[in-house]
C-alpha cells in the first residue's frame, strides 16, 4: 500500500484556452472554469489564449509605452501620480516598493522600474472623485499623439475581458456566472504601463525591477513582451518563471479575489528582475479592481467548518487604500496638488 500523499503543485503556469467561452452553454466554457479553479488553488496564475482581443490593439499599446517611456525625465514628472488627487500618472524609477506588503517586516528597497497609471475619467464633482478614491478623476495625458484614445481603448477592451473572466471564475465556484457583476459596475481598473532597465549590477541588497508582492484588487492582465523576468510563487513556496508565451496574457487573481473565496483562492507573490539580457522590459498590467465602496466578504460556500473564516470584512477602497499607502508611502486622495 502506498500512503496517499497530495500531488506536488506544478512547476509550471497552465494555459486556459477561451475560445468559444463567450458562449455561456458551451462545454468550452465549462472547461475553462474547471482549469481556472485549478490553477487559482495551485499558484493564482495562468495565461490565457484565442482571448479575443486584437494583436494590433496590444502592439500599439506597447509602442506607445515605448514612446511615453522615451519622453524627457522632466516631461514623466508633470504627470507625476503624487501631483494628481486621483493618483494616477507617472512614478520614476524608485518611485514604489511592492515589497512592503507586511507591516511588521522591514520593507524592501524601492523597485527599479519606471510606471505610469491611468484610471477612470469621472468628473471633479464626481462623489468617487471628491471622496479621493485612487483612479477616479481626471487622467493627465503626455503631448503624444492619440496617447488618450488609445489608452481608453486598450483599457475598455480589458473591462471586456476582465468581465469575461469573471465570468468565468464565478462559475469555476458554483456560482451563478454574474456572481462578482455587481462588484464591478463603476467602471474602474488601472492601466500600467512598466518599463524595467536591465537589473544594474551595482544595487542595494535585494533590490530587483518589482519587489515581491500580491496584487490588490479583483483580477490582473498582463501583457507582457519577449524579455521575460516575472517569477511568480506557488502554493508550495517554490518561485516558477512565468515566461513571455506571444499571443497570451498572463493572468493572476487578486487580494480581493482572495477574500471572496476565502483564502480557497490564492493571491500569490511575484516578482520581476530583468536579468536576462541587456534589453529594457515592458510590461502593461492591467488591474481590474472592484467598486471601490463594495464591500467584500467571504463567498458563503467557501465558508465551512474546516475553513472558517480568514479575513476581516472590508471594503474594496479600505483594502487598496492601505496597500498603496504601503507601497508609495502616502494614502491615495492625499496628494500634493502642486
Ligand atoms: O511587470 C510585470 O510582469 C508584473 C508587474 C506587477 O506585478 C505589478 O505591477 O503589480
Ligand atoms: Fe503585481
Amino acid at each position: 500500500m502506498h500512503l496517499y500523499a497530495p500531488p506536488k503543485p506544478p512547476a509550471s503556469i497552465p494555459i486556459v484556452d477561451l475560445a468559444g467561452t463567450q458562449d455561456a452553454k458551451s462545454p468550452a466554457r465549462d472547461r475553462a472554469a474547471q482549469a481556472i479553479h485549478r490553477a487559482c488553488r495551485e499558484t493564482g496564475f495562468f495565461y490565457i489564449a484565442n482571448h479575443g482581443t486584437d494583436q494590433r490593439l496590444i502592439d500599439a499599446q506597447f509602442a506607445l509605452a515605448k514612446a511615453f517611456f522615451d519622453l524627457p525625465l522632466e516631461d514623466k514628472m508633470q504627470l507625476s501620480l503624487r501631483k494628481n488627487p486621483a493618483s494616477v500618472g507617472y512614478e520614476p524609477i524608485g518611485g514604489q516598493k511592492l515589497d512592503s506588503q507586511d507591516p511588521t517586516k522591514e520593507a524592501a528597497p524601492p523597485d527599479l522600474k519606471e510606471s505610469f497609471n491611468w484610471g477612470a475619467d469621472v468628473p471633479a464633482d464626481h462623489p468617487y472623485a471628491i471622496a479621493g478614491y485612487r483612479g477616479y478623476g481626471t487622467n493627465h495625458a503626455p503631448a503624444l499623439p492619440g496617447f488618450r484614445a488609445q489608452m481608453d481603448a486598450y483599457a475598455a477592451d480589458m473591462r471586456r475581458l476582465g468581465n469575461l473572466l469573471l465570468e468565468l471564475i464565478a462559475r469555476s465556484l458554483d456560482l451563478p456566472d454574474d456572481w462578482f457583476k455587481p462588484f464591478f459596475l463603476s467602471n474602474g481598473g488601472n492601466l500600467r504601463m512598466i518599463k524595467y532597465p536591465p537589473q544594474p549590477d551595482e544595487v542595494q541588497r535585494n533590490q530587483i525591477g518589482a519587489g515581491a508582492h500580491t496584487d490588490w484588487g479583483g483580477v490582473t492582465l498582463l501583457a507582457q513582451d519577449q524579455v521575460g523576468g516575472l517569477e511568480v510563487r506557488n502554493v508550495a513556496g517554490d518561485w516558477i518563471q512565468a515566461q513571455p508565451m506571444a499571443g497570451t496574457f498572463v493572468v493572476n487573481i487578486g487580494d480581493l479575489m482572495a477574500r471572496w473565496t476565502n483564502g480557497i483562492y490564492n493571491s500569490n507573490l511575484h516578482r520581476v528582475k530583468n536579468n536576462n539580457s541587456a534589453r529594457d522590459r515592458y510590461s502593461i498590467p492591467f488591474f481590474y479592481d472592484a467598486d471601490p465602496r463594495a464591500t467584500i466578504e467571504a463567498i458563503p460556500t467557501c465558508v465551512t467548518p474546516e475553513n472558517p473564516v480568514k479575513y476581516p470584512v472590508c471594503t474594496s477602497n479600505e483594502h487598496m487604500a492601505d496597500m498603496f499607502q504601503r507601497s508609495y508611502g502616502f494614502r491615495p486622495g492625499q496628494a500634493k496638488a502642486s
